[in-house]
């Protein structure tokens, strides 16, 4: 099928310190996440200044794949923070745009990794009456040049430390009630958690290594309500406390270094190691590795040329979607929230 575009839909980041209120107000809308909370990550946004590193990385990694000579126009689109997908869509119908491909910046399955993607699609659409038609590129967790760009990051990593270490993977945590709703519900659910065990097991056996661990990092929400665990600081004191004298972690749910990664792991569970006498090394994610641009260009080659689907896992092909509308029935519904109090 042809395509006159691609739009590369990512989360969004602020640029300066007015912009973090605004921003977080925008992440977090009507979800409950209790105000201390919020002021907890302004301050690590403000912390850099009030800027993201997650705009100008999405535009390098942009830049890499147009580097490919990739032949389509690259639109750039966020659901949190300018330029907003919405306002993007409307460039796109103003240009001619009629049918576009959309390369959402996370590989996985679940709600917040795949079904807001689609969410943030059906509100630009709506913002954009006769707007482009928008196809999503399917989930990527298990594709081979993405397994095989983490399996580098923690090769270099590993060389950067001086004794043995432990394998920590680590992805942004979620309520256990979105995981638990994550695929459509014949696969048994948890298909967010699942895919990230997954993709842990497959840049491990790329590398040989057999002893390793998955856990999460970035929780938010009230405490009351359980979310994945145990979090990476507190992997940390456990490794700690079983002799473990190293640690590479590699942020395996995440395609950039933005600032989950920069605060939560380069910063608090480094400084955690430091006090603890423990060598610590954060591998690095894929985004401006060659073979990332490579990814997203075989992603769109699967439609326009029908390239093959190349994965290494026996999950089915998910998360392609048109306008939006869910990609299976009842596919990573948001999880029912509580009124926040
Ligand atoms: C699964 C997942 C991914 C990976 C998939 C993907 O990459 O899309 C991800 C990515 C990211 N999360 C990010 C930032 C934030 N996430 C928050 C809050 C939340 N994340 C959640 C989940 C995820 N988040 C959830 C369930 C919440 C609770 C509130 C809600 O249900 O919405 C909050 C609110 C404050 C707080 O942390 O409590 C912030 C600021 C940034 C940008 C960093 C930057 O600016 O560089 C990125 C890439
Ligand atoms: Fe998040």
């Amino acid at each position: 099928m042809s395509f006159d575009a691609l739009l590369w839909l990512s989360f969004g980041g602020p640029e300066g310190p007015e912009d973090v209120r605004p921003f977080l107000e925008n992440v977090v809308r009507g979800r409950g996440v209790p105000p201390e909370r919020l002021d907890e990550v302004e301050a690590h946004y403000q912390h850099f200044g009030g800027v993201s590193p997650i705009n100008r990385l999405n535009l390098e990694a942009i830049e890499a794949v147009r580097a490919t000579g990739f032949e389509l126009p690259i639109y750039f689109g966020n659901r949190n923070w300018h330029p907003m997908v919405e306002d993007v869509v409307a460039q796109m119908k103003a240009d001619g745009i009629k049918r576009a491909l959309v390369f959402p910046t996370s590989a996985y399955g679940g709600y917040s990794a795949c079904r807001q993607y689609d969410e943030d699609i059906v509100r630009a659409l709506q913002a954009v009456p006769d707007g482009p038609e928008l196809v999503k590129l399917r989930q990527f967790f298990d594709h081979p040049l993405f397994i095989s760009s983490f399996a580098d990051g923690i090769r270099a990593a590993a060389a950067s430390l001086n004794g043995p270490y432990r394998l920590v993977f680590t992805a942004h945590s979620v309520p256990v009630s979105a995981d638990k709703a994550a695929g459509p519900p014949a696969e048994g659910g948890y298909r967010y958690s699942r895919q990230i065990v997954e993709a842990s097991r497959l840049v491990a056996a790329e590398l040989g290594v057999t002893e390793y661990d998955v856990v999460w990092q970035s929780r938010s929400g009230p405490p009351q309500i359980p979310w994945l665990e145990p979090d990476v600081v507190d992997h940390i004191d456990a490794l700690h406390a079983k002799g473990v004298t190293g640690v590479v972690v590699c942020p395996i749910g995440f395609v950039s270094d933005h600032l989950e990664v920069v605060w939560d792991l380069d910063t608090e569970a480094r400084d955690r190691a430091a006090e603890l006498g423990m060598e610590f090394a954060r591998a690095a994610t894929p985004n401006a590795d060659p073979r990332f641009a490579e990814l997203v260009v075989e992603l769109v080659a699967e439609h326009t040329a029908d390239a093959p689907v190349r994965k290494l896992s026996s999950f089915a092909v998910a998360g392609c979607t048109v306008n939006g509308a869910p990609c299976a029935p009842l596919c990573c519904e948001p999880a029912k929230r509580p009124a926040r109090a």
